[in-house]
């Protein structure tokens, strides 16, 4: 991938120049709606001023001055760690205005509400994100931008399986290492809330021993660390200058068919995957049009070359004594195109008709798409 950077900040009265992208390194372009770019190579320190700007280096020497008083635009906690418990809890909003108010002024103080529970434990890594659906950004941020590839999650009609779409408005990802920090948030939230919303959905997910998943499996191997995370999840104004420090959030509650997965030796599971069991190794990818298992599928590289990563946070879920067994997926990511070849190509196959195997013991019962603004963007709403 790319080593180039590029950190997107606020400033007070930006100038205008006309964007030109890529950007290269040591060059900082101020955008026409108050951000400034700056992309970084490695070894340049993050808050460098990076000379020459581009076009105008006399603009540039009046800039920088200003750019002292950056403020960085903060995301909400879409890196939060990998916790040992969270709830997945999607809602729609009541049609009445009061409900769509109501929902409004819970949003804009949702800081305040995860501080009243983190505060409670400091170690336990509490964080809430809160995503907003398609057509409830239209009713909940009015007069704010929109994410231009934000819309409602796309079914994917495999010829054996459907990623089916479902109902959500607004999804809170609650996680913590206490399950009672999650309990409680949820508890003054949803009270806060009120009957501006109906719950479709809340499940709650745990840590399986090694970050397993119930199919046994190492879950997250290949997630993005350290500065990729934010590589990787938060919109720059590259990608869409008016949501900078967002990222789209695609959820899936899968069911698996345990007694038909558990009669599956362990090299057809791993065959499946596309990693070992026990030690969690990658096994080498098939040839090319040969069957391809579930983590090729979901790797995508562009025309150039490039690896487009997402983070995931899946959790297992369940209840052995409704038979129930799951993994709730969730991935977050700057850009919904790339979260969306990766369905693509689980549900249709890559080539076509060999679709990830996976699906035929994991069935999705559930398919939303939401956008988790900056935490900036969700504070525009007092
Ligand atoms: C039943 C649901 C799912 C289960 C149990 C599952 C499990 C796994 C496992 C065990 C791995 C290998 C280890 C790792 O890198 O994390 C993996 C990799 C991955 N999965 Fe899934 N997954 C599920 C659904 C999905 C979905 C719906 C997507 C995307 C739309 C997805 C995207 C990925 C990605 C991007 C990787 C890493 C690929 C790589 O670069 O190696 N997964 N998954």
């Amino acid at each position: 991938m790319n080593s180039v950077r590029t950190y997107t900040y606020k400033i007070a009265g930006a100038s205008r120049l006309s964007p030109r992208w890529p950007l290269p390194a040591g060059h900082a372009l101020i955008t026409n709606r108050g951000l400034i770019q700056i992309a970084l190579s490695p070894n340049i320190p993050k808050y460098t001023i990076c000379y020459p700007f581009v076009r105008r280096p006399s603009l540039a020497r009046n800039m920088s001055a200003r750019v002292h008083a950056r403020v960085p635009i903060e995301p909400q906690s879409v890196d939060a760690p990998l916790t040992n418990s969270a709830n997945f809890l999607v809602v729609t909003i009541a049609d009445a205005s009061e409900a769509v108010a109501t929902v409004r002024e819970v949003l804009a103080d949702i800081d305040n509400l995860a501080k009243n529970v983190s505060i409670r434990d400091l170690d336990a890594s509490f964080a809430c994100t809160v995503g907003i659906g398609s057509d409830a950004w239209d009713r909940v941020m009015t007069g704010l931008p929109r994410p231009s590839e934000l819309h409602p999650f796309r079914a994917v009609r495999g010829q054996k399986h459907t990623a089916v779409s479902t109902p959500g408005d607004l999804l809170f990802h609650i996680r913590a290492n206490r399950r009672d920090l999650c309990f409680e948030f949820e508890r003054q939230l949803l009270g806060a809330l009120g009957d501006a919303v109906k719950v479709v959905d809340d499940t709650e997910g745990f840590r399986y021993f090694d970050v397993r998943d119930l199919l046994g499996f190492v879950d997250g191997t290949a997630n993005p660390v350290g500065q990729d995370v934010e590589v990787a999840t938060l919109v720059t104004a590259q990608e869409d200058a008016a949501v900078v420090g967002g990222s789209y959030v695609v959820v899936q509650k899968y069911v698996h068919n345990m007694d038909g997965w558990n009669a599956l030796s362990t090299e057809q599971q791993e065959a499946v995957i596309g990693r070992k069991k026990l030690d969690n190794v990658e096994l080498k990818d098939p040839a090319e049009g040969k069957q391809q298992p579930h983590k090729s599928l979901a790797t995508i590289v562009d025309d150039n070359g490039d690896v487009h990563e997402i983070l995931r946070d899946n959790m297992p879920f369940g209840n052995p004594s409704k038979g129930e067994f799951g993994t709730y997926f969730i991935g977050y990511s700057k850009e919904l195109w790339v979260i969306e070849r990766m369905l693509h190509r689980m549900f249709i196959g890559h080539p076509p008709g060999l679709h990830d195997k996976l699906l035929d013991w994991s069935k999705p019962l559930t398919g939303v798409t939401f956008f988790a603004p900056s935490a900036d963007l969700l504070k525009k709403l007092r």
